[in-house]
């Protein structure tokens, strides 16, 4: 069912297909995707990667932070081929496969691996993505120098959302910046979620 909402939301379903692959097979074997993950793959982890696809301008560049095994940066990267995307991550092996798995997908023009931590990390973008990486509050701490001006972060927080946005009252009001829930999906057959979206207050 799920990757048959994959053959819709892809383009090229070939590329999300063989990412697929990778996850089930290295992914798993390298131990940065739980086994039990094989069979749900596509609604839980590159669905769920792409629901907040509209939420990105074209033409942005975009930094997953600590993108693990790729997620979201990789399904975004393909879903969205306009984009320019960072994938950030400190540890070694996962850097490594990133790094391994861009190069077999192909993805390199538009696709960067860097190793680093986001606190350590001096780059500016117009959208930093992240999921499963840290609380809502130290997460800004972390990506909100990574941000242009009027770039935004897209946080897939799911049901923690609003809870997390309250936790983060102090840093937001001294960034100055708005933090809302908007609820997404890939695809209307798809599974909602729930992103953070922080912007700076217009
Ligand atoms: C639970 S994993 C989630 C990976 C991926 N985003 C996903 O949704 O499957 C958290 C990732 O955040 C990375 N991470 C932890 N602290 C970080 C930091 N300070 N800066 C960047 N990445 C960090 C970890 O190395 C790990 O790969």
């Amino acid at each position: 069912m799920s990757e048959a909402i994959g053959r819709k939301v892809f383009d090229d379903f070939e590329a999300i297909s063989q990412y697929v692959d990778i996850l089930r097979d290295r992914g798993i074997a390298w131990g940065l995707i739980g086994p039990r993950e094989a069979d749900r793959l596509w609604d839980r982890h590159v669905l769920n990667s792409v629901a907040m696809t509209d939420l990105i301008a074209a033409g942005s560049t975009v930094i997953d932070v600590g993108s693990g095994a790729g997620l979201p940066g990789i399904p975004l990267a393909i879903r969205r081929p306009d984009l320019q995307v960072t994938l950030l991550e400190p540890l070694l092996r996962r850097y490594n496969f990133l790094v391994g798995a861009v190069d077999e997908l192909g993805l390199g023009d538009r696709v960067t691996v860097t190793r680093a931590r986001a606190e350590d990390h001096d780059g500016r973008y117009d959208v930093v993505t992240a999921r499963a990486v840290a609380p809502l509050p130290r997460l800004l701490t972390w990506c909100l120098p990574l941000l242009r001006p009027d770039g935004e972060l897209l946080a897939l927080k799911g049901s923690t959302a609003e809870s997390e946005i309250d936790q983060s009252a102090t840093v937001l009001a001294k960034s100055r910046r708005t933090a809302e829930v908007v609820v997404v999906r890939a695809h209307p057959e798809a599974e909602p979620t729930q992103v953070v979206r922080v912007r700076g207050k217009h």
